[in-house]
């Protein structure tokens, strides 16, 4: 980045980089450890005022702990926030209200707002709200106050609006503008995975506003695990490698392939572990057998209609389509979760008479759900017993459970997805995000079922792992497997999917395959006003 940050015999950063830049904010030698494992170790950066710094490291490598410490969540063992004209902060004694003190304003993932609530009101239960003759809420000027906050971050949504209402990037904009709502000291704005479940097109609305914002002033830390937006948007970046800086580097001249070699701390070849999504259309992919493993004809649930789909064995179908089309009540309807209303569903021939999740799990069918910590995951048990659930009857010998031979299959999946643990008994809500994400991912490819459903399942998981558990789908489907994959990141489909069946407002909106499975043709049949086109 060409920045040295010199803390002087206060403790406060000195006011301007190496560069000549405005220094805005610095963190040095932050260590944390948890029992014996270390988390962080003698972390640094600075940030420059009116620059996007992004904070980029794979899974369990430390990003959601540092940050943790920035918001005064988690207490760091040692280290100093300094910032230009303040004596140091100890960070080790560091709480919410320090944070706030020293202008830290943070937007996680879910944006914590109130889906039903309108726009004001939001801001509201922040700030306050404005009260007038005999203490009622002054709802006029609230709505006015709030009108003149949008104006300020040029922000065209009504203060009446219910937030339900706006579209995505637009709510995040909105949460972004309450965080920097009160015009406090020198605020930094650290954003935790602001576009992880944005639509495609969103997250470019989204990121022009962050760089409109920096333009004007705002230094942004932004977290992220997609590559191409931290190139596109940060000016710098910082990696994380197994709770240390692995480098800091000016972002621009960095591309994708260095990037995640930075995160790796090795050579990688290629990123997606072969040749690579661009001209993955041209990979032979398997066409499958000549009887469907699945036939939904005419199926309807819920907030899906007319649904008409077929897999074979051995293919991998991808699903696309934006947030509430439907993707994920489909994959629901299949695995017996929700009730058909009309249509049917064939499985390996049989009609499926009577779905429920019990016949379903029967036949061989396995869901990884989207929201894996309230669906999936097993809290209070180990890597272990979360790896092998679907899999007991397995290590049952004598009607006992052998626990050595469970144990050594999950060593062995650990090794094999690179998942950052303790050790097999560790329990794994100690985890990172990433890292729960594998475990269960794994249980079922262990598994092997006839048919795996798959949510989003590289959520949270970094771009190398991912490449790990593109293989280990390919081979499940090679051995006969058929998978159904519905995912929001339309390269990840273009890479794994022989075909897409893309659906829009709960109907198939096209079918794609071979040369046309293509980002282009996805993101073209996924939006409804380019339906002519
Ligand atoms: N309460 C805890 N006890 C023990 N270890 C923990 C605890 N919380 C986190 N860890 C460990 O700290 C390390 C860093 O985790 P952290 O969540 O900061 O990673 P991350 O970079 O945010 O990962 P991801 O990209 O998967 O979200 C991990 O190895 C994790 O297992």
């Amino acid at each position: 980045m060409g920045t040295v940050t010199t803390a002087s015999a206060d403790g406060s950063a000195d006011s301007t980089s190496a560069a000549g830049h405005p220094t805005s904010l610095a963190v040095s030698g932050v260590n944390k450890s948890y029992g014996p494992a270390s988390v962080l170790r003698d972390v640094s950066f600075e940030l420059t005022r009116g620059h996007i710094h992004a904070l980029a490291g794979g899974n369990g490598s430390g990003k959601s702990t540092l940050i943790k410490v920035l918001a005064g969540i988690d207490r760091a063992d040692s280290g100093v926030l300094s910032r230009p004209g303040h004596a140091g902060t100890d960070l080790a004694g560091f709480s919410p209200a320090h944070a706030r003190e020293a202008g830290l304003r943070f937007v996680h993932q879910d944006l914590g707002l109130l889906p039903d609530m309108t726009v004001a009101e939001n801001f509201a239960f922040t700030r306050g709200f404005p009260k007038g003759a005999g203490r009622r809420i002054a709802w006029r000027k609230l709505h006015e106050t709030t009108e003149s906050l949008l104006g300020r971050f040029e922000l065209d949504v009504s203060p009446t609006t219910v937030v339900r209402a706006l579209r995505p990037a637009d709510r995040a904009m909105v949460a972004i503008a309450r965080a920097l709502a009160d015009d406090g000291p020198e605020q930094v704005l650290v954003l935790d995975e602001p576009t992880a479940s944005l639509p495609h097109h969103e997250v470019d609305i989204l990121l022009e506003g962050l760089s409109r914002r920096a333009r004007q002033g705002q230094t942004i830390l932004y977290v992220s695990h997609r590559l191409d937006e931290v190139l596109s948007l940060a000016d710098s970046v910082t990696v994380l490698r197994d709770g240390g800086v692995a480098a800091t580097r000016d972002a621009r001249g960095l591309d994708q392939l260095q990037l995640a070699e930075l995160m790796a701390g090795r050579s990688l070849g290629t990123l997606y572990g072969d040749e690579g999504p661009a001209s993955s259309a041209a990979r032979p992919r398997p066409a499958g057998g000549p009887v469907p493993v699945l036939e939904a004809r005419g199926l309807s649930a819920g907030g899906i209609s007319g649904i008409d789909l077929e897999i074979r064995a051995g293919e991998i179908v991808g699903l696309a389509g934006l947030l509430g089309s439907g993707r994920s009540t489909l994959l629901r309807t299949i695995f017996g979760a929700v009730r058909p209303a009309s249509g049917t569903l064939t499985f390996e021939g049989e009609a499926i008479a009577a779905p429920s999740i019990k016949a379903a799990m029967r036949r061989g069918i396995a869901l990884v759900p989207e929201d894996r910590l309230a669906d999936a995951l097993f809290h209070e048990s180990s890597v272990t017993q979360n790896i092998t659930v679907a899999t007991l009857a397995r290590y049952v010998r004598w009607a006992r459970l052998v626990r050595s031979r469970e144990r050594d299959t999950a060593a062995g999946v650990i090794d094999d997805l690179r998942i950052k643990t303790a050790g097999p008994d560790q329990t794994v809500t100690r985890l990172s995000g990433g890292n729960q994400q594998k475990v269960v991912v794994a249980r079922w490819l262990q598994r092997a079922p006839r048919l795996l459903l798959l949510d989003e399942p590289t959520q949270g998981v970094d771009v190398v792992s991912r490449a790990d558990i593109y293989e280990r789908v390919r081979a499940v489907a090679a051995a006969g497997t058929s998978v159904l994959v519905a995912s929001s990141d339309v390269e990840e489909l273009v890479h794994l999917c022989g075909r897409v069946v893309v659906l829009r407002a709960g109907r198939v909106a096209a079918e794609l395959s071979g040369e046309a499975v293509s980002v282009r043709e996805i993101v073209r049949y996924s939006y409804a006003d380019q339906e002519e086109s």
